[in-house]
């Protein structure tokens, strides 16, 4: 594993992030908020410091693309800007690995909000599947905010917002009876997104609230609809 100041903390946080998605929805501490055929959103209702920080969890199913194609496009900073409609600039200030980078971000106005920046690593990895030996392996992306010494530190300009957020993905094979080749028409990704972002400074928590109601099914809905339409008559990556 690279020898970079960072690597014990993103090891820590992306498998932790990890079995904190495979928790599911269970428990009952979860709010059905939103729903969109197989996507649905669930949302805890947390304040820090009178802010609403509202840890979220998003379960979907994607057919037709490998959990490898989802986080590797969730991942990737050369597309970001094709589904990702908050973004205003991005700028990529370490590339620690081919597989982990730290990224400065400057997200659109939302209102009521002021203008807020995102400072994060970013790190995407395969996990063998340790309790099914025939499914396929599971893929992560992890984001979690950072110090760096490149960033701005924005004095009085920006407000920026703390994140942890992970996309989860298991990918299931539904071999075609006839014997034929693995289309992907047999392909099935199980998908959990989960979120939490501190916004940094005061927002009205009715308004922010409205806020993450509008962006955060716009927001996976665009982003995996975007994924079915790269990957579409590609060849497959596992
Ligand atoms: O999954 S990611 O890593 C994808 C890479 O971009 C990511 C997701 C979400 C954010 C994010 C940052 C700021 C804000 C707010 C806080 C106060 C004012 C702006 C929000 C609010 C929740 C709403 C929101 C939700 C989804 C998409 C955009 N907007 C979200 C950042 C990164």
């Amino acid at each position: 594993a690279p020898a970079h100041p960072l690597w014990p903390e993103i090891e820590r946080v992306t498998l932790e992030q990890l079995q904190y998605a495979r928790l599911g929805v269970e428990g009952g501490v979860w709010q059905l908020f939103a729903e969109d055929g197989e996507m649905k959103m669930y949302k805890r209702e947390e304040e820090v410091d009178g802010l609403a920080v509202d840890p979220l969890k998003a379960v979907h199913t994607v057919k037709g693309v490998t959990g490898r194609e989802m986080t590797h496009y969730f991942f990737s900073p050369d597309v970001r800007f094709e589904w990702e409609t908050t973004l205003e600039q991005m700028k990529v200030l370490e590339t620690i690995a081919d597989d982990t980078l730290v990224i400065l971000q400057i997200h659109k106005r939302v209102w009521p909000a002021s203008q807020r920046d995102a400072l994060f690593w970013s790190h995407v990895r395969r996990v063998p599947n340790d309790t099914d030996r025939d499914a396929q392996d599971i893929w992560i992306a992890c984001n979690h905010s950072t110090e760096h010494h490149e960033a701005p530190s924005n004095e009085g300009k920006m407000v920026r917002v703390a994140l942890t957020v992970c996309l989860v993905c298991q990918t299931s094979i539904e071999p075609p009876a006839d014997g034929g080749p693995v289309t992907r028409d047999h392909l099935t990704c199980k998908i959990t997104y989960c979120s939490v972002v501190n916004p940094g400074g005061w927002v009205p928590t009715s308004a922010l609230r409205a806020v993450y109601k509008r962006e955060y099914p716009k927001f996976l809905k665009r982003f995996t609809q975007y994924v079915k339409d790269r990957c579409d008559k590609q060849p497959i990556l596992f």
